[in-house]
C-alpha cells in the first residue's frame, strides 16, 4: 500500500495550480483552459482503453494514473470538489448498477 490517496492528489492539483505554467504541468493545464484540458483527459482514457484492450497491464497502470491526474485537473478546471464525486458514488452504493440502468430504461 502507497497510503497515497486521490485527496492527496487533490490537494497537489489545488497548490500547483497556483505555480507558474513554466515549472508545472498542471498550472500550464489549468491555465490553456477546460477544452484542452478535457481534450488532454480524453486522450489518457484511449490510451488507458489501448492498454486495457491489449492486455498490457503495466501500461494500464501507468495510463490509469495519468486518467486519474488529469481528471482531478479537470475537476478543479470545473471548480468540482473531489467530495462531490464521492458523495455521488456513496449515493449509488444504495442500488446495484444493473438495477439502476433497469430503472432508467422503464422510465
Ligand atoms: N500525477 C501527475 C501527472 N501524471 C501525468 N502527468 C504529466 O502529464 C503529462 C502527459 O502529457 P503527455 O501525454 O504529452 O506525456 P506522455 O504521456 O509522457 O507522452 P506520450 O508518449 O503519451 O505522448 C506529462 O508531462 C506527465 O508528466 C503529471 N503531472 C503531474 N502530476 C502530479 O502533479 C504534481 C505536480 O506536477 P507539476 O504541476 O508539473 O509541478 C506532480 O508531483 C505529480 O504528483
Amino acid at each position: 500500500m502507497s497510503g497515497f490517496s486521490l485527496s492527496d492528489l487533490e490537494r497537489i492539483v489545488e497548490e500547483r495550480a497556483k505555480a507558474s505554467a513554466d515549472e508545472s504541468w498542471t498550472a500550464k493545464l489549468v491555465a490553456g483552459g477546460q477544452p484542452k484540458a478535457a481534450k488532454k483527459l480524453g486522450e489518457e482514457a484511449i490510451e488507458a482503453v489501448m492498454a486495457a484492450v491489449t492486455n498490457d497491464r503495466d501500461n494500464l497502470i501507468y495510463e490509469a494514473a495519468d486518467v486519474l491526474y488529469h481528471l482531478m485537473v479537470v475537476l478543479k478546471i470545473a471548480e468540482i470538489p473531489l467530495e462531490n464525486v464521492m458523495t455521488e458514488l456513496a449515493r449509488r452504493t444504495a442500488q446495484s448498477g444493473l438495477k439502476e440502468k433497469a430503472s432508467r430504461r422503464n422510465s
